[in-house]
């Protein structure tokens, strides 16, 4: 493969991961709203199969990326797919003719970073292309919450249905593996616990990871895009002493899945008392320890769709934009958990509740 070579070195790339619903679209959101004039090409990786994250984003930033900078990778997370999904979607940005100035990709809240980052060593891209820095935005409330400490009845619960399992748990791991992957990590939604809280994430983050990756705090990823996009790593080239426990439990090379975790889409008629709806959903969420929930609601008589943010049992909702011609109205919605979560039962609760 033959690329032309950039006009002045090498564009820069900024890798944004951390769990589910810990803020990354949010703040890429704000990212290209406050773009100081530069063009940005957007790759999107979403864990579920209803493509909410690049709904969320297109649109709201034109300026700074139009619709057709905005790549959506679709097949799976993008830790397992970077030879058949990353690398060709990389190849094809790079033979534009007209180039970003910066590349953001977000991975899926369940990716390895180290596996896509370690990507950008493979010569064709190595030579166009360097890892600005991998930010790692952190939902602070789920932290302070517990969310990825004391997980031991859960992975004890799948050690039951899978015997091999050969992980701690799968929270407690993905969420280390992530920070271990930071040059930047973000505490995001410090609006929601106060000083002694946040005193209490930060020392407990800090107590995850051996290297010392600089920490600061935001509201709704509110930070400016000097900071996100101007970290100047070259992160390719530590990325070996980055390592996830998956590439330390499996030197000899074995392939890593989410197999920890599932997902699937619910369909529903329209929601007619949408405060209601989302009201008992709350519960649904909490009996079945659902970790992410998100997608599109039909509200009668409204020209618009009702997107719904759970991230636990704390949910967001607003109208986002306006039914198109010929779109079928519905409700969709994706539901992400771990892998011994009901699936029958979780889909009879919510269809229960229409
Ligand atoms: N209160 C509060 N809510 C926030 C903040 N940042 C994000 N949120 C909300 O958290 C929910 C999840 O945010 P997203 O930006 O979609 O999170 P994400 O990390 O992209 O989620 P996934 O892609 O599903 O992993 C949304 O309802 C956001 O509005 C914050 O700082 N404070």
């Amino acid at each position: 493969m033959t690329l032309a070579k950039p006009q002045q070195g090498k564009i820069p790339a900024t890798v944004i991961t951390g769990f589910l619903g810990a803020g990354k679209t949010t703040m890429i959101r704000n990212l290209l709203q406050n773009a100081d004039g530069k063009r940005i090409a957007l790759i999107i990786n979403e864990f579920g199969d209803l493509g909410v994250d690049g709904d969320v984003l297109k649109g709201c930033g034109a300026e700074a990326c139009s619709e057709e900078d905005i790549i959506e990778l679709t097949n799976g997370c993008i830790c397992c797919t970077v030879a058949d999904d990353f690398i060709p979607t990389m190849t094809k940005l790079l033979e534009r003719e007209n180039r970003p100035d910066h590349i953001v990709i977000e991975t899926s809240g369940l990716a390895l970073p180290q596996p896509l980052v370690a990507a950008f060593n493979w010569p064709d891209i190595r030579s166009e292309v360097t890892v600005d820095g991998v930010v790692t935005v952190v939902d602070s409330a789920a932290v302070a919450a517990g969310r990825f400490a004391d997980d031991h009845d859960k992975v004890d619960a799948l050690r039951v249905t899978d015997e091999n399992l050969d992980h701690e748990s799968p929270l407690e791991e993905l969420f280390e593996d992530q920070l271990t992957a930071a040059d930047l990590i973000v505490l995001n939604k410090t609006d929601l616990i106060d000083a002694d809280g946040l005193k209490s994430v930060r020392e407990e983050v800090a107590s995850r990871i051996s290297r010392r990756p600089t920490m600061i705090e935001a509201k709704n990823g509110e930070v400016a895009a000097a900071i996100l996009l101007g970290l100047g790593v070259g992160t390719e080239g530590e990325i070996a002493n980055r390592k996830s426990h998956h590439e330390l439990e499996h030197e000899a090379g074995e392939e890593h899945d989410h197999d920890e975790f599932d997902s699937f889409v619910v369909e529903l008629g329209a929601i007619a008392d949408p405060a209601a709806f989302v009201d008992r959903l709350k519960g649904v969420i909490a009996e079945h320890d659902v970790l992410r929930l998100k997608g599109f609601a039909d509200v009668p008589g409204k020209p618009m769709r009702l997107l719904i943010q759970a991230v636990g049992s704390r949910i967001d909702q607003y109208y986002d934009r306006a039914w198109t011609p010929g779109e079928r109205r519905g409700t969709r919605l994706v539901v992400i958990g771990l892998h011994d979560m009901d699936e029958a039962a979780v889909r009879t609760a919510i269809s229960a509740l229409v």
